[in-house]
């Protein structure tokens, strides 16, 4: 063992090392900004005849009654009640019952149509957003982690749905009730006013600052929670690697330090949300002994009448709601300015490999695939292929071979346009692939990867991602021409078991014979096979040789080889080095030259013979 938990409890706290936290992705809130706002308040633009009208009608029509029935009842006090008018009492009971059911109708309208229209808006945003992602090029996937990119799609799109159901449409109904409410008390009043304004302040700060405060513990609380749900789910993912490397020790003192973290953040939360609400009470409360007080000085000097004190202590009731809510929305928008920017940031990167205005469909007629002089680098002045020129014939097999990091996967990926050429050409039938669109060009070619990717669903399904609209009967056609469906057969619910856990359940070379049925199934007219790494058992093998067979008959298929047996077949073996074609022949002719290809077979043997 590496020391007790405890010793690198202490460790990891005295380092302050935060795994799973992507800095860029923590700013929990950014200062106003108005050209943030702009460009969020488009989204509400497509419902400004439906939704958005209806809902600001609803919304003044119930402020504006909300703020006529305290100036009634304070009237009735006056003129009604005190005088012992029974006709007049019972119109003002009645009109003020009518009012408040208006009220109530008018809200239930506001609720109801603010609500879809901030789901409207984020239904929008989620499908804007989702399929920008899904568009964006390979080099974009390269610089960030899938955390982050989730994180994007989840937690920054739930953060604009609060602002957008609850918040906007509120603050013009809180202000317009604020400014409402301050003119009539000083129409009723300006010295009772300002005396009852006195608490104002104290309130405003509660509603800003300290629950800015209480806001920021709580989001402490949930990110320490986030990190520790990463750290559960890679360690329990990799069980098996902390066993056999004897980590417990290290995965647990982490946990530690990240649990005594998690507490005391909830701790600090707690405290400061326990201290909120009595404070809103007790200034609430100094508002209205202020206003009874004075309220009764002014009674007494004649300047005021009852009505006027409870139309006032009626007011004040509804005064304190907006100025806490206008605290929470405005501190709510400066976390909206950050997930904003990130959105935004997201929504404003372009995929890299795009079509050419002009671009044609691709005609793949016999299947011939030039390389021109093709340079390549994922970085600056970090060059992945150099100067890579091959012809590779209608039909004929060409086997990528050499070291792991010598570009092999690169020329794949350029010729699939996941990556475009930093300079050359790549042709198909004489057609430069820069100028086809990139869905015809990708229609053409089916792609057979490493660890095939298999999605929720059953296998059937999972083969059909090749070709949508092929019928059972062609998935299973496929299945049998590349001796898959003895196994699947096999299977509890065979064609119609379901895909688990991206199929963790199937082994290596079942989920590749899946996806060499996937590739057949799409008949493509140019195969691209990154053949499995992994060390699979002989039947298996055998059907995976079979299977490869079948697929690459008659269509130019390119192999990335791993194991170089199964190349031996292969028209044209290019051996690879640092990005640099080294060699170049069939299989016969490359052990003659008895160069590099040589050499690695040589190896291999020696490692399979275990000499
Ligand atoms: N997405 C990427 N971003 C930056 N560099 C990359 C990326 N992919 C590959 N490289 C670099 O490009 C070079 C060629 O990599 P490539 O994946 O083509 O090798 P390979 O021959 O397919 O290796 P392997 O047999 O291990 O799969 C390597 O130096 C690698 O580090």
């Amino acid at each position: 063992m590496n020391g007790s938990a405890e010793a690198i409890e202490n460790q990891h706290t005295s380092k302050k090392r935060d795994r799973f936290v992507y800095p860029n992705d923590n700013a929990i809130e950014k200062p106003f900004n108005w050209s943030i706002m702009v460009k969020l308040l488009q989204f509400i633009k497509p419902y400004r005849r439906t939704y958005l009208p209806i809902a600001i009608i609803s919304l003044l029509l119930s402020t504006a009654v909300k703020l006529v029935i305290p100036f009634l009842i304070g009237y009735g006090v006056d003129y009604a009640l005190r005088p012992k008018d029974v006709d007049l009492l019972t119109t003002l009971v009645i009109t003020i019952a009518i009012l408040y059911l208006l009220q109530g109708i008018f809200n239930m309208f506001r609720i109801r149509y603010t609500t879809t229209l901030g789901q409207s808006v984020v239904l929008d945003l989620r499908k804007k957003l989702f399929s920008h992602v899904e568009n964006l090029s390979f080099r974009f996937f390269d610089k960030r982690s899938e955390g982050s990119v989730i994180v994007r799609l989840n937690n920054d799109v739930n953060s604009l749905q609060d602002l957008f159901t609850n918040g906007l449409i509120n603050i013009i109904m809180d202000m317009i009730m604020l400014v409402g409410i301050i003119t009539i008390l000083f129409f009723l009043n300006v010295k009772l006013t300002i005396a009852v304004m006195v608490v104002v302040p104290i309130m405003a700060f509660l509603s800003t600052k300290v629950r800015r405060k209480i806001r920021r513990g709580w989001q402490r609380v949930r990110l320490y929670q986030s990190v520790m749900n990463s750290h559960y789910n890679e360690c329990i993912q990799g069980i098996r690697e902390t066993q056999t490397f004897v980590q417990e020790n290290e995965n647990i003192g982490y946990f530690k330090g990240l649990n005594m973290r998690n507490t005391k953040a909830l701790r600090q939360a707690t405290k400061m949300s326990a201290i909120l609400p009595p404070a809103v009470e007790v200034t609430g409360a100094i508002g209205t002994a202020a206003l009874f007080w004075y309220g009764a000085h002014l009674l007494q000097a004649g300047e005021i009448s009852i009505g006027i004190i409870v139309a006032f202590a009626s007011y004040i009731g509804n005064f304190w709601q907006p100025i806490s809510r206008l605290g929470q929305i405005y501190n709510q928008l400066l976390k909206v300015m950050a997930s904003s920017e990130r959105i935004f940031e997201f929504l404003a990167e372009k995929p890299q490999v795009t079509d050419k205005k002009d671009a044609k469909e691709l005609q793949v007629n016999q299947g011939k695939v030039t390389f021109d002089q093709v340079k390549f680098a994922y970085e600056k002045d970090r060059v992945a292929l150099t100067d890579f020129s091959l012809e590779v014939n209608p039909g004929d097999t060409v086997a990528l071979v050499g070291h792991t990091g010598s570009g092999k996967s690169t020329v794949i990926n350029l010729l699939c346009r996941f990556y475009d050429t930093t300079s050359g050409k790549i042709l198909i039938d004489d057609q430069d692939i820069k100028d086809v669109t990139i869905a015809s060009l990708r229609k053409n070619m089916s792609l057979v990867m490493q660890d095939t990717f298999l999605f929720s669903g059953t296998i059937m399904e999972n083969i059909r991602y090749g070709r949508l609209d092929a019928t059972d009967e062609e998935v299973i056609e496929a299945a049998k021409a590349v001796h898959a469906d003895s196994f699947i057969k096999q299977l509890a619910n065979g064609y119609h078991t379901e895909v688990e856990e991206r199929g963790r359940m199937l082994s290596v070379g079942q989920r590749q014979l899946i996806s060499f049925a996937r590739a057949l199934l799409a008949e493509p007219k140019i195969l691209i096979l990154d053949e499995a790494t992994s060390s699979i058992d002989t039947e298996t093998e055998m059907k995976i040789q079979d299977g490869m067979k079948t697929l690459i008959n008659n269509r130019t298929s390119f192999i990335v080889a791993h194991r170089l047996s199964t190349i031996q077949n292969a028209d044209k073996i290019v051996v690879l080095n640092q990005g640099e074609i080294v060699e170049i022949g069939n299989h016969d002719s490359l052990l003659e030259r008895d160069g590099v290809y040589a050499n690695l077979i040589k190896v291999q043997n020696r490692f399979l013979t275990g000499e």
